[in-house]
């Protein structure tokens, strides 16, 4: 059954001090589970904001988030336990090894066999001879990889990547880029990518262009898109 979130006339804006900064007014958009977008834009335009709204970390000023699943219809509060973040800055936990990096989400949700599941997936992002380093003891193309192997572990409907790619050089950037479209495809989990990478962003199916608080969907004509 495939699901999509829809965003309906969702606005956000900040007191700060005595000013108020609107970073976008009525946005409307949909992201579909097994499709990939890309949200690109000018700093400060309010991206990694909007990828909070999506995901239900945080709630917009005014407007709608649903969580659509067949014939169910939710909050956004209902997908928290169906999606995985990769931020730029990796958020290891510094005193795990990587197996254990991989393996906690799933202990959280009582999984016996997590450290199997962890090996696996630190195997399909390339790290087997890895597994037992910690994070300092791993380049950053390593650990980001972990990070990507820690959010699709669990098998999530949907991915949200936030500069995913940001601190690393050219060619760890594309194995990534490469690891994490390829991940999500096989799991048919939906990816959203934050990004100001042109080149990151031409892999997605979906460009979102995010400027002066209003939004351009684009539908990238390379690859194939398809509606939800
Ligand atoms: N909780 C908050 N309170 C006040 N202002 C905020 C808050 N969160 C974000 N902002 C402001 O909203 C603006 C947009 O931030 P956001 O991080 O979403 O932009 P961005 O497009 O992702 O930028 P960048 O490309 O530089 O990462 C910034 O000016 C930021 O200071």
């Amino acid at each position: 059954m495939s699901s999509y979130i829809e965003l309906k006339n969702v606005s956000q804006s900040f007191q700060v001090n005595e000013s108020k900064v609107t970073l976008f007014k009525e946005l409307n958009l949909s992201i579909c589970q097994g499709q990939s977008y890309a949200i690109t834009g000018p700093s400060g335009a309010g991206k990694s904001s909007l990828l909070m709204l999506m995901s239900g970390l945080e709630s917009p000023t005014s407007g709608q988030g649903a969580y659509v699943k067949g014939e169910q219809r939710k909050s956004l509060d209902f997908l928290r336990p169906d999606i995985g973040f990769i931020f730029q800055q990796f958020h290891l936990l510094p005193e795990l090894t990587a197996v254990n990096n991989v393996a906690l989400p799933l202990k959280l949700r009582g999984d016996k066999h997590a450290e199997d599941k962890a090996r696996l997936w630190l195997n399909k992002v390339g790290l087997t001879h890895r597994v037992n380093h910690k994070p300092s003891e791993l380049s950053g193309g390593e650990q980001q990889r972990v990070a990507i192997a820690r959010a699709l572990v669990f098998e999530p409907g949907f991915i949200f990547a936030d500069e995913p790619t940001g601190n690393l050089d050219q060619q760890s950037a594309t194995e990534i880029a490469d690891i994490l479209f390829s991940c999500c495809r096989e799991n048919n989990a939906g990816l959203v990518v934050v990004t100001h990478s042109e080149e990151l962003a031409n892999r997605a199916q979906h460009i979102f262009s995010l400027s002066g608080g209003k939004i351009k969907a684009q539908v990238n004509d390379v690859l194939k898109a398809v509606s939800c």
